[in-house]
């Protein structure tokens, strides 16, 4: 299986994430895609070649417009007051406040595009996104063009990123651009399967009225877990796009046989939409000793996992999202590969 990389990642690296109360250094750091790219290689995987530039209109099929410009250029307004730190939000539009305008200053800004503040802006944030949405954009290429499977390493991660808010470490819907393209490029429909433990609810909230992609998701259920908001059983979709839409929440503690049953039932649903093509966001946070999350999965779960994504038996594209026990990111991200490829 081909894998596309890229070394720009490493221009955001966040200082400190806000995590129970207190400032902890961040979870979403270099070091992960560092461990899934030495595991690619150890393994043989195949060959890994870096992104090609797609330029912004991809991200414009997905994003708004006002959004995508204020990614590009959040930092230079945050550091033209001087500010040489990471740039956070710290004032939301809860319910009641108003957002039919967009703020004019930059803290202001920071808020209205941001469902929370675990979303650091550094200087070089603008240009790993990017990088990471040309990544995710060359391996949907690689599948497009008849391949059987590709792996997209991202990092920053997307899934959190809706159309025109950025959230938990997500900042451009990696994912979500894949998909997209991929119909522009003639698929008439397109499965996303969520297996990061976290909903992927900037993927939802982008296709929740449209028939032609599928999502489906198993994640650490919102009325104990982050994101809170959104992923709960009775998310069908909305107009057209009702009946598109399966979440799968499970309690913390969940394991292997808790998690097979429901991406047993996810895959059902895919293998009955019949796809052109399915893109997977490959998060591994459902592992037993993920240092922010509840479930208990071990590293030959994942093979299992591969294999049982395989038996849709459509191309299929795998986005990296998220996971954090650094030492296993790589061993648990690969054997879905492996486990997809019959190995
Ligand atoms: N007490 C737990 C607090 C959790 N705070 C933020 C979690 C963000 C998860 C990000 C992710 O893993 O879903 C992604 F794939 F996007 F990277
Ligand atoms: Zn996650």
């Amino acid at each position: 299986m081909l894998t596309i990389y890229s070394d720009t990642h490493r221009l955001h690296y966040g200082q400190a994430e806000l995590m129970d109360g207190k400032m902890q250094p961040c979870f979403e750091k270099p070091s992960r895609a560092d461990m899934v790219l030495d595991r690619v290689k150890a393994v043989g995987l195949g060959e890994v070649r870096g992104p090609d530039e797609f330029g912004q209109s991809p991200l414009l099929r997905v994003h708004s417009a006002a959004y995508v410009e204020f990614l590009e250029n959040a930092w230079k307004e945050w550091s033209a007051l001087g500010r040489s730190h990471d740039a956070l939000p710290l004032v939301w539009p809860v319910r009641g406040l108003r957002t039919d305008r967009i703020p004019a200053d930059i803290d202001g800004k920071l808020g209205y595009f941001a469902m929370d503040a675990g979303v650091p802006i550094t200087a070089g944030t603008w240009e790993a996104i990017r990088q990471s949405a040309n990544v995710a954009m060359t391996a949907m290429q690689e599948v497009a063009n008849g391949a059987k499977s590709a792996f997209a390493l991202c990092r920053p991660p997307g899934h959190h990123a809706a159309a025109d808010y950025m959230g938990g470490y997500c900042y451009l819907n990696n994912a979500a651009i894949a998909a997209q393209a991929l119909l522009d490029r003639g698929a008439k429909k397109v499965a996303i399967l969520d297996v990061d433990y976290h909903h992927g609810n900037g993927t939802q909230s982008i296709f929740y009225d449209r028939a032609d992609v599928m999502f489906v998701s198993i994640h650490g259920d919102p009325m104990v877990e982050y994101p809170h908001f959104l992923g709960f059983a009775d998310e069908y979709g909305a107009g057209p796009g009702f009946g598109f839409n399966h979440n799968y929440p499970l309690p913390h503690g969940a394991a292997w046989p808790m998690y097979e049953q429901a991406l047993a039932d996810g895959i059902r649903k895919i293998q009955a939409y019949a796809p052109d093509a399915v893109v997977v966001s490959l998060g591994v946070d459902t592992f037993k000793d993920d240092p922010i999350s509840q479930f208990k999965l071990e590293n030959s779960d994942y093979l299992t996992m591969g294999k049982m994504i395989a038996e849709i038996a459509s191309p299929t594209l795998f986005v990296m999202e998220g996971g954090y026990a650094v030492e296993d990111i790589g061993v648990n991200a690969v054997n879905v590969l492996l486990g997809f490829e019959g190995k």
